[in-house]
């Protein structure tokens, strides 16, 4: 027998940090969860009973705060590539650390058309993930997220032209409900170092912001032919706005709504112009991926 695949270290680190700026009295907030799991020569921890090599999870969670403490903990590709990097440098028998952070979302309030110094709400359960791998020797490897974005238009959405035979119900409509909950990711080129992750902190924001607003948008005006094609389109745009990103991907359920026939009911008219009142389906609902890569060598490895 061999041991094929170790990874161990702490999940679910909740953490918030506070910038207490002491001449305005405004404060900033920011809450994360954190979780750590690190790779190396630590198989006879499993094998032999040798705890010697163990990193505690209880250590990985406490260096995560002292490193929260002496850092910064935005943009959270920054601080993933922080904690990852000391595993790594710390250790000489840890050869790479997988980081991931969910940051949450905390809004400053506005209070009598004033943006309020220290009350935050929780406007949506969007959030921002950053996957990482922090690699000796190769680098750091970097994946940014947005996730359970909840997003619907009550028309501009047509889904027709699709392949029909005798399995075939579905009708074709020039007119629908789209809704979904965005899953959007970009990786990152390689990154040899911590330094040249620093070295372009700001992008990191910036390519978030222009994820999101791609999104946004391209989901409002798209007169939308179908999921794949809008996707498809928010890809494109992405990659054009972002050098620094090889890939960007999405997954997006289709969250149904169905039309409901009243005619029963003294020849109440809900059916195709005149449809109104609708069910929302829970399950099952479509799941539609891609990845979108640069043209050039590299997509034809
Ligand atoms: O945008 C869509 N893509 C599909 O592949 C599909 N399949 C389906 O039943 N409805 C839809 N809508």
């Amino acid at each position: 027998m061999s041991l094929n695949y170790a990874r161990y270290g702490k999940d679910n680190i909740r953490l918030y940090k506070v910038d207490k700026d002491e001449k305005s009295g405004i404060q900033s907030v920011v809450e994360m969860t954190v979780c750590i799991l690190l790779e190396g020569d630590i198989d006879t921890s499993y094998t032999a009973a040798d705890n010697s090599v163990v990193v505690a999870t209880d250590t990985q969670k406490q260096t995560c705060y002292i490193l929260a403490k002496q850092n910064p903990i935005t943009p959270p590709e920054l601080f993933a590539s922080i904690v990852g990097t000391h595993f790594v440098e710390t250790y000489k028998h840890i050869h790479a650390a997988h980081v991931k952070i969910i940051q949450h979302r905390w809004t400053r309030m506005t209070i009598d058309g004033k943006p309020h110094p220290h009350s935050f709400f929780r406007d949506g359960e969007e959030i921002r993930v950053v996957e990482s791998v922090t690699r000796e020797n190769q680098g750091i490897f970097l994946r940014s997220k947005i996730e359970k974005l909840l997003v619907l238009k009550s028309t501009g959405s047509a889904f027709y032209g699709f392949h029909r035979d005798e399995y075939t119900q579905l009708p074709e409509t020039w007119d629908r409900i789209l809704s979904t909950e965005v899953e959007a990711g970009w990786k990152w080129k390689t990154f040899s170092s911590l330094a040249e992750v620093k070295f372009v902190v700001p992008k990191f924001d910036e390519a978030w912001n222009a994820a999101r607003e791609i999104t946004l948008k391209t989901f409002a005006t798209d007169s939308s032919a179908s999921v794949q094609n809008t996707m498809y389109k928010m890809c494109e745009q992405i990659l054009a706005a972002v050098p620094l990103v090889e890939a960007v991907d999405y997954s997006l359920p289709n969250k149904h709504y169905f039309e409901i026939d009243l005619s029963w009911h003294k020849g109440l008219k809900n059916t195709g112009k005149d449809a109104t009142v609708f069910a929302p389906q829970s399950n099952p609902n479509g799941l539609i991926q891609c990845t979108v890569t640069r043209k050039g060598p590299k997509a034809k490895l």
